[in-house]
């Protein structure tokens, strides 16, 4: 990547917002090759997101969310169409390009937390400052007041195995949020979690966001979690629809 896409990739992640929506996805399309054949999964998808909004993605099962939730992570690629995050067209970069907004500019929720079985929480909450090159002394403190305002505060040593599973997933919150990207992107953050435990954390994970300006996309099945988004989104035969 040249000078003018470091730039932008540096914005993502602190340098302040670019002009115009978050988060731009015109037209796009994705297929996987099967048995020799190529299946098409996604055929037109369209997103606009603004910071600070929280939109759900639903639909069928095997319908498309993950693979839609993936390229607007920038784990993998489109086959076509537009995709613009935070005014950089992500279509032109590489991979090194595309690690590097990724990094930066995006956090992550999943499912099954994907926390360091044998690091502890402050630990945990550090990774992406440690990968980010923070200074150790700003890293403790930042993840200290990450994890007190999750609530964690007096878990800080505590390894994965001693916390619960709505615990864990603030924890795992907590560490999409330590580089204060402007996107964090859930993946069934509450698919592992009883129904208290799951509202719990929808909360803590929207009021986290809002406060940040940060905007939230959250792939759910839980018509809870989806109710809880200012917007909804389906995907159907490939494509999306915004609900009313
Ligand atoms: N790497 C891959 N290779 C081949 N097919 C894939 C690949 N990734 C996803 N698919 C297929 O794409 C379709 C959509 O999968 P995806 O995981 O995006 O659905 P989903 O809506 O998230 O489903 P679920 O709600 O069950 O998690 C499925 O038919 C799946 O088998």
């Amino acid at each position: 990547m040249g000078a003018v896409g470091t730039r932008r990739a540096r914005r993502a992640g602190g340098d302040g917002p670019a002009p115009g929506p978050l988060l731009r996805i015109s037209g796009l399309t994705k297929g996987f090759p099967v048995d020799g054949e190529r299946i098409q999964v996604l055929t037109d998808c369209s997103l606009e997101i603004d910071r600070g909004e929280v939109v759900a993605i639903i639909g069928q099962s095997g319908s498309g969310k993950s693979t839609l939730l993936n390229m607007v992570g920038l784990l993998d690629t489109a086959d076509g169409g537009e995709h613009f995050f935070n005014g950089v067209d992500v279509t032109r970069l590489g991979e090194a390009g595309r690690a590097r907004l990724r990094n930066t500019g995006i956090g992550f929720v999943f499912q099954s937390f994907h926390l360091l079985e044998r690091r502890t929480a402050m630990a945990n909450v550090s990774v992406p400052l440690v990968l980010n090159g923070v200074p150790l002394v700003r890293r403790r403190a930042l993840a200290r007041e990450l994890l007190h305002s999750v609530g964690l505060g007096h878990r800080l040593s505590s390894k994965p195995h001693q916390l619960s599973g709505g615990e864990q997933q603030r924890v795992a919150l907590a560490r999409a949020l330590s580089l204060n990207p402007p996107l964090i992107l859930a993946d069934e953050p509450t698919g592992a979690l009883d129904a208290a435990t799951s509202s719990a954390v929808l909360d803590q994970l929207i009021s986290q966001a809002r406060r940040r300006n940060a905007a939230v996309v959250i792939v759910t099945h839980d018509p809870l979690v989806a109710d809880a988004a200012d917007r909804r989104i389906t995907i159907r035969e490939g494509r999306t629809f915004e609900e009313g």
